[in-house]
Protein backbone atom coordinates (compact mmCIF):
# COMPACT_ATOMS: atom_id res chain seq x y z
CA UNK A 1 0.00 0.00 0.00
CA UNK A 2 2.86 2.35 1.00
CA UNK A 3 4.39 1.85 -2.58
CA UNK A 4 1.13 2.38 -4.17
CA UNK A 5 1.05 5.85 -2.18
CA UNK A 6 4.68 6.38 -2.91
CA UNK A 7 4.38 5.63 -6.65
CA UNK A 8 1.17 7.95 -6.85
CA UNK A 9 3.32 11.21 -5.75
CA UNK A 10 5.86 10.07 -8.89
CA UNK A 11 6.26 13.26 -11.26
CA UNK A 12 3.87 15.66 -9.07
CA UNK A 13 2.81 18.66 -7.32
CA UNK A 14 2.52 18.69 -3.91
CA UNK A 15 1.39 21.60 -2.58
CA UNK A 16 1.50 22.52 0.95
CA UNK A 17 -1.28 24.30 2.66
CA UNK A 18 -0.03 25.83 6.08
CA UNK A 19 -0.85 29.07 7.88
CA UNK A 20 0.20 29.52 11.53
CA UNK A 21 -1.95 31.13 13.79
CA UNK A 22 -0.45 34.68 13.37
CA UNK A 23 -1.16 34.52 9.49
CA UNK A 24 -3.94 36.00 7.89
CA UNK A 25 -5.75 33.10 6.11
CA UNK A 26 -5.02 30.80 9.40
CA UNK A 27 -8.06 28.19 9.67
CA UNK A 28 -8.83 24.84 9.02
CA UNK A 29 -11.73 25.56 6.17
CA UNK A 30 -9.36 27.80 4.56
CA UNK A 31 -6.87 25.41 4.31
CA UNK A 32 -9.36 23.22 3.07
CA UNK A 33 -10.25 25.46 0.52
CA UNK A 34 -6.82 25.97 -0.38
CA UNK A 35 -6.25 22.29 -0.54
CA UNK A 36 -9.64 21.58 -2.96
CA UNK A 37 -7.77 24.15 -5.18
CA UNK A 38 -4.76 22.57 -5.97
CA UNK A 39 -6.86 19.55 -6.59
CA UNK A 40 -8.76 21.02 -8.95
CA UNK A 41 -5.17 22.39 -10.14
CA UNK A 42 -3.64 18.54 -10.46
CA UNK A 43 -1.74 18.16 -7.68
CA UNK A 44 -0.65 15.05 -6.56
CA UNK A 45 -0.89 15.12 -2.54
CA UNK A 46 -1.32 17.70 0.21
CA UNK A 47 1.12 18.71 2.94
CA UNK A 48 -0.85 20.22 5.71
CA UNK A 49 0.24 20.96 9.38
CA UNK A 50 -2.28 19.93 12.49
CA UNK A 51 -4.48 17.47 13.38
CA UNK A 52 -7.73 19.59 13.10
CA UNK A 53 -6.25 20.89 8.92
CA UNK A 54 -5.68 17.40 7.98
CA UNK A 55 -8.93 16.32 9.24
CA UNK A 56 -10.88 18.95 7.99
CA UNK A 57 -8.49 18.56 4.58
CA UNK A 58 -9.40 14.87 4.60
CA UNK A 59 -12.93 15.14 4.48
CA UNK A 60 -13.21 18.05 1.64
CA UNK A 61 -10.66 16.66 -0.64
CA UNK A 62 -9.21 13.00 -2.07
CA UNK A 63 -6.09 13.52 -2.78
CA UNK A 64 -3.35 12.27 0.20
CA UNK A 65 -2.08 13.78 2.79
CA UNK A 66 1.48 14.64 3.87
CA UNK A 67 0.99 15.35 7.40
CA UNK A 68 2.87 17.24 10.22
CA UNK A 69 2.37 18.79 13.49
CA UNK A 70 4.21 21.84 14.03
CA UNK A 71 5.31 22.17 18.02
CA UNK A 72 7.85 24.18 19.90
CA UNK A 73 9.20 22.21 23.21
CA UNK A 74 10.92 24.73 25.57
CA UNK A 75 14.12 25.80 23.31
CA UNK A 76 14.38 22.77 21.38
CA UNK A 77 15.07 23.93 17.14
CA UNK A 78 12.97 20.63 16.37
CA UNK A 79 9.54 21.63 15.62
CA UNK A 80 8.21 19.78 12.88
CA UNK A 81 6.36 16.61 13.79
CA UNK A 82 9.18 16.29 17.24
CA UNK A 83 7.68 13.76 19.21
CA UNK A 84 5.58 10.12 18.85
CA UNK A 85 2.80 12.37 20.70
CA UNK A 86 2.52 14.76 17.44
CA UNK A 87 2.92 11.74 14.84
CA UNK A 88 -0.60 9.80 17.28
CA UNK A 89 -2.50 12.90 17.04
CA UNK A 90 -1.53 13.36 13.07
CA UNK A 91 -2.31 9.78 12.17
CA UNK A 92 -5.51 9.57 13.92
CA UNK A 93 -6.58 12.72 12.11
CA UNK A 94 -6.17 10.63 8.62
CA UNK A 95 -2.52 11.40 7.61
CA UNK A 96 -1.26 9.27 4.70
CA UNK A 97 2.13 10.34 5.37
CA UNK A 98 3.85 11.28 8.49
CA UNK A 99 6.21 14.06 7.74
CA UNK A 100 8.63 14.46 11.03
CA UNK A 101 12.13 16.42 11.24
CA UNK A 102 14.66 13.82 10.83
CA UNK A 103 17.93 16.29 11.33
CA UNK A 104 20.96 15.58 13.81
CA UNK A 105 19.63 17.78 16.28
CA UNK A 106 18.67 17.03 19.89
CA UNK A 107 15.50 15.94 20.29
CA UNK A 108 13.12 17.21 22.86
CA UNK A 109 11.92 13.86 23.94
CA UNK A 110 16.05 13.05 24.33
CA UNK A 111 15.66 9.98 22.22
CA UNK A 112 18.54 9.37 19.55
CA UNK A 113 17.17 10.18 16.05
CA UNK A 114 17.87 5.93 14.97
CA UNK A 115 15.88 5.38 18.06
CA UNK A 116 12.66 7.76 17.72
CA UNK A 117 12.52 6.59 13.97
CA UNK A 118 12.70 2.78 15.08
CA UNK A 119 9.66 3.46 17.43
CA UNK A 120 7.95 5.33 14.73
CA UNK A 121 8.13 2.41 12.77
CA UNK A 122 6.52 -0.38 15.52
CA UNK A 123 3.98 1.62 16.38
CA UNK A 124 2.77 2.42 12.76
CA UNK A 125 3.97 0.26 10.44
CA UNK A 126 1.49 1.00 7.55
CA UNK A 127 2.54 4.99 7.55
CA UNK A 128 4.80 6.31 5.20
CA UNK A 129 7.09 8.15 6.32
CA UNK A 130 8.69 11.17 5.14
CA UNK A 131 12.01 12.21 6.72
CA UNK A 132 12.92 15.98 6.65
CA UNK A 133 16.08 16.57 6.36
CA UNK A 134 18.52 19.65 5.91
CA UNK A 135 22.04 18.12 4.59
CA UNK A 136 22.72 15.02 2.33
CA UNK A 137 24.74 13.75 5.18
CA UNK A 138 21.16 13.64 6.84
CA UNK A 139 19.36 12.18 3.93
CA UNK A 140 22.16 9.58 3.93
CA UNK A 141 21.35 8.44 7.33
CA UNK A 142 17.46 8.29 6.87
CA UNK A 143 18.21 6.17 3.99
CA UNK A 144 20.12 3.68 5.65
CA UNK A 145 17.18 3.90 8.08
CA UNK A 146 15.16 3.15 5.28
CA UNK A 147 12.32 6.15 5.71
CA UNK A 148 10.03 5.63 2.82
CA UNK A 149 10.50 9.11 1.04
CA UNK A 150 13.69 11.92 2.05
CA UNK A 151 12.65 15.36 1.88
CA UNK A 152 14.74 18.53 1.48
CA UNK A 153 12.06 20.83 3.55
CA UNK A 154 15.06 22.03 6.21
CA UNK A 155 17.87 22.87 4.04
CA UNK A 156 18.65 26.33 5.02
CA UNK A 157 16.42 26.48 7.92
CA UNK A 158 19.48 24.50 10.04
CA UNK A 159 22.45 26.32 11.01
CA UNK A 160 24.91 24.23 9.28
CA UNK A 161 23.10 24.07 6.10
CA UNK A 162 23.60 26.12 2.96
CA UNK A 163 21.54 29.65 4.01
CA UNK A 164 19.93 30.99 0.48
CA UNK A 165 17.27 32.24 -0.56
CA UNK A 166 16.54 29.83 -3.54
CA UNK A 167 15.85 25.90 -3.67
CA UNK A 168 18.66 23.56 -2.77
CA UNK A 169 18.53 21.76 -6.18
CA UNK A 170 22.47 20.52 -5.75
CA UNK A 171 20.65 18.77 -1.97
CA UNK A 172 18.17 17.15 -4.46
CA UNK A 173 20.64 16.04 -7.51
CA UNK A 174 22.84 14.92 -4.32
CA UNK A 175 20.46 12.64 -2.62
CA UNK A 176 18.71 11.20 -5.89
CA UNK A 177 21.44 10.32 -7.39
CA UNK A 178 22.08 7.67 -4.62
CA UNK A 179 18.81 6.26 -6.62
CA UNK A 180 18.37 4.19 -2.90
CA UNK A 181 14.82 6.44 -1.72
CA UNK A 182 12.38 8.76 -3.56
CA UNK A 183 13.75 12.59 -3.07
CA UNK A 184 10.93 15.49 -2.70
CA UNK A 185 11.71 18.57 -3.55
CA UNK A 186 11.02 21.38 -0.93
CA UNK A 187 11.48 24.74 0.39
CA UNK A 188 11.95 28.15 -1.35
CA UNK A 189 10.68 26.82 -5.08
CA UNK A 190 9.04 30.02 -6.31
CA UNK A 191 8.93 29.68 -10.31
CA UNK A 192 7.71 27.10 -12.84
CA UNK A 193 11.37 26.78 -14.26
CA UNK A 194 13.18 25.96 -10.70
CA UNK A 195 10.19 23.26 -10.60
CA UNK A 196 11.44 21.32 -13.33
CA UNK A 197 15.08 21.84 -12.35
CA UNK A 198 13.81 20.27 -9.30
CA UNK A 199 12.83 16.84 -11.30
CA UNK A 200 15.77 17.24 -13.57
CA UNK A 201 18.01 16.67 -10.63
CA UNK A 202 16.01 13.74 -10.11
CA UNK A 203 13.19 14.75 -7.80
CA UNK A 204 10.49 11.99 -7.59
CA UNK A 205 7.75 15.28 -6.59
CA UNK A 206 8.10 18.87 -5.96
CA UNK A 207 6.28 20.33 -2.29
CA UNK A 208 5.26 23.53 -3.38
CA UNK A 209 4.06 25.96 -0.05
CA UNK A 210 4.43 29.42 -0.06
CA UNK A 211 4.27 30.50 -3.79
CA UNK A 212 0.93 29.12 -3.88
CA UNK A 213 -0.52 28.95 -0.47
CA UNK A 214 1.02 32.41 0.72
CA UNK A 215 -0.56 35.56 -0.65
CA UNK A 216 0.76 37.76 1.85
CA UNK A 217 3.94 36.44 0.52
CA UNK A 218 3.19 36.44 -3.25
CA UNK A 219 1.90 40.58 -2.56
CA UNK A 220 5.31 41.00 -1.01
CA UNK A 221 7.41 40.14 -4.28
CA UNK A 222 5.13 41.96 -6.75
CA UNK A 223 5.24 45.15 -3.92
CA UNK A 224 9.03 44.52 -3.86
CA UNK A 225 9.88 44.59 -7.50
CA UNK A 226 7.35 47.42 -8.01
CA UNK A 227 9.23 49.47 -5.29
CA UNK A 228 12.90 48.81 -6.67
CA UNK A 229 11.44 49.89 -10.34
CA UNK A 230 10.39 53.13 -8.79
CA UNK A 231 14.38 53.61 -7.14
CA UNK A 232 15.74 52.69 -10.67
CA UNK A 233 12.98 55.35 -12.04
CA UNK A 234 13.81 58.20 -9.60
CA UNK A 235 17.72 57.48 -10.00
CA UNK A 236 17.38 57.64 -13.59
CA UNK A 237 15.54 61.37 -13.40
CA UNK A 238 18.64 62.74 -10.92
C1 LIG B 1 11.08 25.13 7.06
C2 LIG B 1 9.64 24.80 7.36
O1 LIG B 1 9.20 24.95 8.47
N1 LIG B 1 8.89 24.33 6.34
C3 LIG B 1 7.52 24.00 6.51
C4 LIG B 1 7.33 22.57 6.39
O2 LIG B 1 6.31 21.98 6.41
C5 LIG B 1 6.56 24.86 5.70
O3 LIG B 1 6.44 26.07 6.43
C6 LIG B 1 6.92 25.22 4.23
O4 LIG B 1 5.94 26.09 3.76
C7 LIG B 1 7.00 24.00 3.32
O5 LIG B 1 8.15 23.27 3.62
C8 LIG B 1 7.05 24.35 1.83
O6 LIG B 1 8.11 25.20 1.56
P1 LIG B 1 7.89 26.61 0.82
O7 LIG B 1 6.80 27.33 1.54
O8 LIG B 1 9.20 27.32 0.89
O9 LIG B 1 7.50 26.31 -0.61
Amino acid sequence: METALINRLKAGCIVSCQALKHEPLFGSDIMAGMACAAEEGGAVAIRANTPKDIEVIKKRCSLPVIGLYKQVYGNSDIYITPTMTEVEQIVSAGADFVAVDTTARPRPDGLTLEEFFRSLRERFPSVAIVADVSTFEEGLRMMDLEADLVSTTLSGYTSYSPQQQAPDIELVRKLADLKRVPVLAEGRIWTVSECLRCFEAGAHAVVIGTAITRPQEITKRFVEAIRQRKEVDMNAQR
